[in-house]
């Protein structure tokens, strides 16, 4: 017998998020969440994608029994949060700031239930070779860092610029696969690993 299973609202425009939930083999409706993404003066960098995940998920009004899935990404430097550039300068400040060293990417990730809330957070470290000023302006004027925190793309041309990575690559990406699958069996949500009529 088939049972009722909650259906799953991801509260995000980024096609990153819906693309890694379908590797998963979960099916989303998509509503975004327009939110305020200002950090609070003082806020760490986890406090702050933990607390813009919870945002983003309460933000977006399920039917009865659905949950909402929400997510936020940030590119840490030096303790400083870069969100998506704003401009050509800001791209190019951020590249340069990344250069030659490493970094972190923090993605918290909030699930709500109708029963409850859960936010988990991860941190992966990324290590950038030095860039040549000449390419950042070429890949400054790609489409690719415009749509992404820290200004670049681990799974486009940005991915040439990394070294290595000490953690979860979806991560980076925007989705944790590890942690987000054991959020979602936690919620009664199957994947494409679990046994859709809820057996074990
Ligand atoms: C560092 C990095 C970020 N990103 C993306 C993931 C996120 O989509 C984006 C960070 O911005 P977010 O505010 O986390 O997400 P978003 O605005 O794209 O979508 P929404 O708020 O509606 O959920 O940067 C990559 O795609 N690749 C990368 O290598």
């Amino acid at each position: 017998m088939l049972l009722n299973r909650p259906s799953l609202i991801l509260a995000s425009r980024s096609p990153r998020r819906r693309e890694l939930l379908a590797q998963l083999g979960v099916e989303v409706s998509v509503v975004p969440a327009d939110i305020d993404e200002t950090p609070a003066p003082g806020e760490t960098p986890r406090d702050y994608v933990e607390r813009i995940a919870r945002e983003k998920a309460a933000a977006v009004q399920p039917a009865a029994d659905a949950c909402v899935l929400a997510a936020d990404t940030a590119v840490v430097v030096d303790g400083d949060i870069l969100g998506k550039p704003e401009s050509l300068d800001a791209g190019r400040r951020m590249l340069r700031r990344l250069s030659g060293r490493v970094h972190q990417v923090f993605t918290a990730v909030a699930l709500r239930s109708p029963r409850d809330l859960r936010v988990i957070c991860r941190e992966t470290r990324v290590a950038f070779r030095a860039l040549e000023d000449a390419e950042c302006e070429r890949y400054l004027a790609s489409d690719e860092p415009w749509d992404k925190a820290g200004a670049y793309a681990i799974q486009g041309l940005g991915g040439a610029f990394v070294e290595r990575i000490d953690g979860s690559y979806s991560n980076v990406v925007g989705l944790p696969l590890c942690e987000t699958l054991a959020l979602l069996r936690g919620a009664g949500i199957p994947s494409a690993l679990d046994d859709p009529a809820g057996g074990a």
